[in-house]
């Protein structure tokens, strides 16, 4: 009888008191909010905004413009909020009370404030802390997420790896993993088939970036989905799952994606199959390091020479380091993050370099924009071989020929280059988030920035506590820096040199700048070079849905929710990264 009474007695007494522990953590969670909404609604008021509505600040807004319904970047609902407010540099959304306030930033000169290091800032403002929505996929010990002296020593020691000598030991990769994209495209052109160019697109960049971060060929190329690494407990399924189930900011408030508690449970689960993985990556390639430190020390013991060529990123950053758990664990971390940073973002990058290239047989710009292209190659390679022999030429491995791939991807390509730059403006697929951190004793300096404010006038104004958002989309649009022609697609700005002698510092930040900016960039570069040069004058591609036809200049941001024409140009939805809306449908042909 005993035991019923006790757990009778047990759950009376239990109850009342969880009620009781949950009601006081949810008042002192709504005073917090209350008051940081009170706070805010304070401060920040010369600052440029809409109206702000006394409980839901600019929620409304926001919800009317992010509405779920609409699958698109926050970036446009940003644009049409700075369109409505007359172009100013800088412009406040106060998301109070569910989430804090933001500066968007459509001006380089605000950019740059932000972005390069300053007395208070040895490193430039610190990251975002909206980024820890990501820490399961690019793990909490990230290059991406790191501060201060940690940050310094990872970049200090992943640097080498991304400079452009080292990368140019590994161009012979990227060679031939494009190979495999272009067999992939001649077999789909043969077939006649419509496909999803994002899936070829990411399978080509994870490709490279396997091999060279971590000397692991995943064949993502090769593999069809639902097999080993690309199977439902593999490492590719793992890490493109992940990135879909990051928190999906900016989609407006929606209850169910707030508190689902099957995303948090899939998340640590595929975080678990990712790790363990890499950890077993990662002591091989320790292990590889060490052998071929005591190799070459044997060799040089016998005049022999050394090979240090087509070492991968990461055994160049740990060689000389002692291999123990805590190494392993850090280093699991930034591979994480190269495999995401590397990935999705190149991927984009190529899709929208074809997708400018499908314009070319009904623009006449595109088309003249194309021939320039056709003849740079053709003058680099030669018509000898046929309209693919780039990537012969580029591949060959003769060091006299290896220093000619390098000649030609470095400075032997500027059309090219332009017409890579000119994509990246207009499409650019990452940007940067900052946390100004309060005033506290150890922050007791005031931030400031100079803006212009409400009353038109440019001066300091203090933004501690504030989030801040350079919107590379509307630095890149903005035509008081570009000129009246910002949203028009001419890659011969870039070759204009008096034009860009003009552009404000600052301008370009598909990388971003300064400390913190992107380290793979000459990567991602060099892979649109070689895709560039291997697709150019061999196929011709044309665009499925959203062609951009029908684009008018004129014409109002996408709405997304399906009554948007097949013939207006693609957009970008929200996927912790800005990726085309619909994976890049194409059809593609050999060029006649
Ligand atoms: C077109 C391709 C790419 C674009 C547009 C791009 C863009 C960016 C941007 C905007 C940032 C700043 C992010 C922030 O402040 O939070 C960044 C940082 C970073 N990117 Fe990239 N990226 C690209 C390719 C790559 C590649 C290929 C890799 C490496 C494998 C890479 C690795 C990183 C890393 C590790 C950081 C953090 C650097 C730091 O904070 O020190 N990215 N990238």
């Amino acid at each position: 009888m005993a035991q019923p009474i006790l757990g009778l007695f047990d759950a009376r007494r239990l109850t009342p008191l969880l009620f009781a522990l949950l009601a006081i953590y949810l008042s002192v969670k709504l005073i917090q909010i209350t008051l940081r909404t009170i706070t805010t609604r304070r401060r920040y008021q010369e600052i440029p905004q809409l109206p702000r509505h006394p409980v839901w600040g600019h929620l409304i807004n926001m919800g009317e413009k992010l509405n779920p319904a609409l699958r698109r970047h926050p970036d446009y609902a940003f644009e049409e909020i700075w369109e409505s407010l007359g172009q100013p540099p800088a412009f406040l959304m106060d998301l109070n009370p569910v989430d804090g306030a933001f500066l968007i930033v459509a001006d380089p000169g605000i950019a740059e404030q932000i972005t390069q290091p300053n007395s208070t800032f040895k490193y430039s403002l610190p990251k975002s802390d909206t980024l820890m929505s990501m820490y399961r996929l690019i793990g909490l010990e990230s290059l991406i997420i790191a501060e201060g002296e940690e940050w310094k020593l990872l970049r200090r020691r992943f640097n080498k790896g991304f400079s452009p000598q080292h990368l140019h030991t590994l161009d012979g990769i990227i060679i031939s993993k494009t190979r495999e994209f272009v067999d992939r495209l001649k077999r789909t052109a043969a077939s006649g088939d419509i496909f999803t160019l994002k899936d070829y697109a990411q399978d080509l960049t994870t490709d490279i970036i396997t091999t060279v971060a971590i000397e692991k060929d995943y064949h993502a190329q090769t593999t069809p989905n639902g097999v080993g690494s690309k199977g439902p407990f593999g490492m590719l399924t793992a890490s493109r799952l992940l990135s879909q189930l990051v928190f999906p900011v900016g989609r407006g408030f929606n209850p169910f994606i707030y508190f689902d508690p099957i995303r948090p449970m899939k998340s640590w689960f595929y975080e678990q199959v990712f790790n363990r993985d890499l950890a077993k990556v990662i002591r091989e390639q320790i292990a590889a390091e060490q052998n071929q430190i005591e190799d070459s020390g044997k060799d040089a013991a016998n005049g022999s020479a050394q090979s240090g060529l087509q070492r991968s990123i990461t055994r160049l950053a740990l060689s000389g380091l002692s291999p123990d758990a805590a190494l392993i664990r850090n280093t699991v971390s930034q591979i994480k993050s190269f495999l995401f940073a590397g990935q999705d973002t190149t991927a984009t990058l190529i899709q929208w370099l074809c997708f400018e290239l499908s314009k070319a047989p009904w623009s006449p710009s595109s088309a003249a924009i194309l021939e320039k292209l056709i003849q740079e190659h053709d003058s680099v390679f030669g018509k000898e071989g046929g309209p693919f022999n780039a990537l012969d030429i580029l591949g060959r491995t003769d060091e006299e020929s290896r220093k000619e791939t390098e000649a030609i991807l470095g400075s032997r390509l500027p059309y090219t280059t332009a017409f890579i730059k000119e994509t990246l403006r207009l499409h650019p697929p990452a940007a940067t988030a900052r946390l100004v951190p309060e005033l506290s004793p150890e922050n007791p300096t005031p931030a400031m920035l100079k803006l212009r404010t409400t009353s038109g006038e440019e001066k300091d104004v203090q933004v501690n506590g504030l989030r801040i958002y350079v919107c590379a989309h509307l630095v890149h649009m903005n035509k008081a820096v570009w000129g009246p022609d910002a949203p028009v697609f001419r890659p011969d700005r870039w070759v204009d040199e008096k034009y860009v002698a003009s552009l404000p510092t600052g301008a370009w930040r598909p990388f971003e700048r300064g400390p913190r900016n992107c380290i793979g960039q000459e990567l991602a570069m060099v892979e649109a070079k070689v895709v560039l040069c291997a697709v150019v004058r061999g196929f011709q591609w044309e665009k499925v849905g959203y062609s951009g036809k029908g684009q008018k200049e004129d014409m109002e941001r996408p709405r997304g929710d399906g009554k948007d024409h097949g013939e207006r140009e693609v957009w970008s939805v929200n996927q912790v990264t800005a990726v085309p809306v619909d994976g890049m449908t194409m059809k593609v042909q050999l060029r006649k």
